[in-house]
């Protein structure tokens, strides 16, 4: 995650009730990166949302961007004069005008002055140049939702909102937006809220998360943290899971494989589309790690890490989650209560991790 000053992030505070529901938060947050924002169905995010943006009114609420003021006291920026961008479940676009005229709009609503994006590059980002000339009203969900977000940031907002963007679409079409998600992620030097219910989409676009229920910010922090600390939510579910940071060492064309370094040691994958040296990121799902004491060399599981048993927590009847340490980075393992204790497990023990498979994100 990108390290920001105090007065680059982004300062909330809101406490609003909507019939029986209240959302209360407060919260600092990063000045760039996506923060994903996960909870249950009706635990607040659209709320908290339509707070930041300015869509409700949410008296004695608090919100800073950096040195500016959004809201405080008497003050209210209203929404138009918030420079933010806003994508929403369903993409809302000028269904007359072309992709261009689309973009256009934000653009020539926006002071010259205020432009950080410039509209080639917004079309090269969400690779729009086929589509440019056409009339929005015949693209497929997909290709409309990338115009939705070239639009909303082709205000060069400050800061970029994003409510269940992939919601509606197909999982092949979910699939194919991602790798442009992917590129705004790298790009975008503005911070962007992500709500979403997918873990895995947000495993793959946030640095930060913020995880939240019944209107309550549960936790706040990175993302590798959250997903794996043991009285969280993200490390007790079925598909619980770590994100691992590492760089691409090498290829080996001969197998077809890529090596990937992480502080601890190397993960080899099926052979990756990504330059050596690339900053990548691994999901490793808890029930793809098993635990052996010493290291097997007579196995046919490429990845093997040295790591630091950290705690061990029970799951169901049957299994427990071991929390690890793999060289600073968190990882978990899923793995029979049986095994942990064939194994006498215990903090502090070194152990080898095999990883079955990891998934780059
Ligand atoms: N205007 C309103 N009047 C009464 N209740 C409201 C109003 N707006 C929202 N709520 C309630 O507030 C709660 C939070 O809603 P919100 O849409 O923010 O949740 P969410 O986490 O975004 O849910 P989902 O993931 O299903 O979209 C819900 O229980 C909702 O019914």
């Amino acid at each position: 995650m990108t390290t920001t000053s105090d007065t680059q992030g982004l300062a909330l505070h809101f406490q609003v009730r909507r019939g029986d529901f209240e959302l209360a938060v407060d919260l600092r947050l990063p000045g760039r990166g996506v923060t994903g924002i996960v909870g249950p169905s009706g635990c607040g995010k659209t709320t908290l949302l339509r707070a930041v943006a300015g869509l409700d009114k949410t008296p004695g609420g608090r919100l800073h961007l950096g040195e500016r003021c959004w809201q405080d006291g008497a003050q209210f920026l209203p929404t138009h004069r918030r420079r933010l961008g806003y994508v929403f479940q369903e993409p809302s676009l000028f269904e007359h005008l072309s992709v261009r005229g689309n973009l256009n709009y934000g653009w020539r609503r926006t002071p010259a002055a205020e432009r950080h994006l410039s509209q080639e590059e917004l079309i090269e980002w969400l690779g729009l140049a086929p589509l440019i000339d056409r009339p929005v009203s015949g693209l497929s969900g997909g290709e409309r939702q990338r115009v939705a977000i070239a639009r909303a940031l082709a205000t060069s907002p400050e800061l970029l909102l994003m409510d269940e963007p992939l919601a509606a679409l197909d999982p092949t079409s979910k699939q194919a937006i991602m790798p442009y998600l992917e590129t705004l992620h790298d790009r975008l030097e503005i911070p962007v809220l992500y709500v979403s219910h997918a873990p895995e989409e947000v495993a793959r676009l946030a640095d930060h998360l913020v995880l939240m229920e019944r209107g309550r910010v549960l936790a706040a922090g990175p993302l590798a943290e959250l997903m794996t600390r043991a009285d969280l939510p993200l490390a007790r579910a079925d598909d619980a899971a770590a994100v691992l940071s590492g760089t691409v060492a090498a290829h080996d064309d001969h197998y077809a494989l890529t090596r990937v370094a992480l502080n601890g040691g190397t993960l080899t994958l099926a052979r990756q589309p990504r330059l050596e040296g690339q900053s990548v990121r691994l999901r490793v799902a808890a029930r793809d790690v098993s635990l052996t004491l010493s290291q097997a060399r007579d196995t046919s599981i490429l990845n093997c890490l040295p790591v630091q048993v950290v705690n061990i927590e029970p799951y169901d009847n049957t299994r427990v989650t071991v929390h690890l340490d793999c060289s600073g980075q968190p990882l978990l393992a899923r793995i029979t209560r049986k095994s942990a204790d064939d194994l006498a497990l215990s903090g502090g023990q070194t152990v080898y991790a095999q990883i079955k498979t990891a998934a780059l994100l």
